[in-house]
């Protein structure tokens, strides 16, 4: 397992800008490694922060110059950490989200945007969902990890709720100790809405990078707990078992980890 790294930035902007130029590069080395860039969505503040009552996302640099021209998206393969179960154009839909705020400003082939399935029962959806990723393994579009098995994307973004939780994989919940499934359901979200389909943590664990993108004061707490000294006692909150195969990075802002406390400098 490759060292966890963090940037920590004085504000929610520049860590906009520090998360372009990271996603830029990637974009450039997995393309040239393998012809393509597998990138994995989170939905929340990750694609849809609230800031100022107008909605911004952690990836609108992206959408600007030099990126929006630079990058050759039509190498991009988009794919949803998890996804509330609802059409694509209810505003719960974390396709919504990044369609709305990113998706739609970049050239990205609309058959490289792996969406929910719409219709279907949380269950079925997530079936669904992972038997598409299985058929991308086996079809050689996604790598798998030669040591689990599972896809191996090449880029995780990856946001935290303010108690811990990381794609729809909550505290008490058991879908967070799931080791078989690719992808699975839940029918009690404590945040609404409650039915969604989610990656495990085997596939999450599986990528080759992850980032960590968060900022704002309401996930202090959590931060403290996930990157403080006692991170690895007792119950382990969702965000503690991100641990990918690859690289961990984090990006962080202020007002999430005030300097005066920083607990987060490894
Ligand atoms: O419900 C969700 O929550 C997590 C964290 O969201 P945030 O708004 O607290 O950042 C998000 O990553 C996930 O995709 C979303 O469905």
């Amino acid at each position: 397992m490759a060292p966890t790294k963090v940037v920590r930035k004085s504000t929610e902007e520049e860590v906009a800008v520090v998360l372009a130029d990271y996603i830029s590069q990637r974009s450039t080395k997995y393309i040239a490694d393998h012809g393509s860039f597998s990138v994995v969505l989170s939905g929340g503040t990750l694609i849809d922060t609230l800031r100022h009552f107008v909605s911004v996302t952690a990836l609108r640099k992206l959408v600007e110059p030099p990126y929006v021209t630079s990058i050759d998206w039509s190498k991009w393969l988009i794919f949803f950490l998890d996804e509330r179960v609802v059409s694509h154009d209810d505003p719960d839909s974390n396709y919504k989200l990044a369609y709305d705020g990113f998706l739609s400003k970049v050239p990205i082939p609309e058959s490289n945007i792996y969406a929910i399935k719409e219709g279907l029962s949380p269950e079925e959806a997530a079936e669904e969902y992972e038997q598409r990723l299985k058929d991308l393994v086996a079809n050689k579009k996604l790598r798998a990890s030669p040591i689990t098995g599972f896809a191996k994307f090449d880029l995780m973004l990856v946001g935290m709720g303010p108690e811990g939780h990381v794609a729809s994989l909550f505290c008490w919940h058991f879908q967070r100790f799931e080791k078989e499934k690719w992808v699975t359901f839940v029918m009690d979200s404590p945040k609404p809405p409650s039915k969604r389909i989610t990656f495990t943590f085997p596939l999450i664990n599986s990528a080759s990078e992850i980032a960590m993108v968060v900022t704002g004061e309401e996930v202090g707490d959590a931060l403290k707990l996930t990157m403080g000294p006692h991170a690895s006692y007792g119950y382990p909150l969702p965000a503690q078992k991100v641990s990918p195969e690859g690289e961990l990075t984090w990006f962080l802002d202020n007002a999430a980890d005030p300097p005066r406390n920083p607990c987060c400098i490894l």
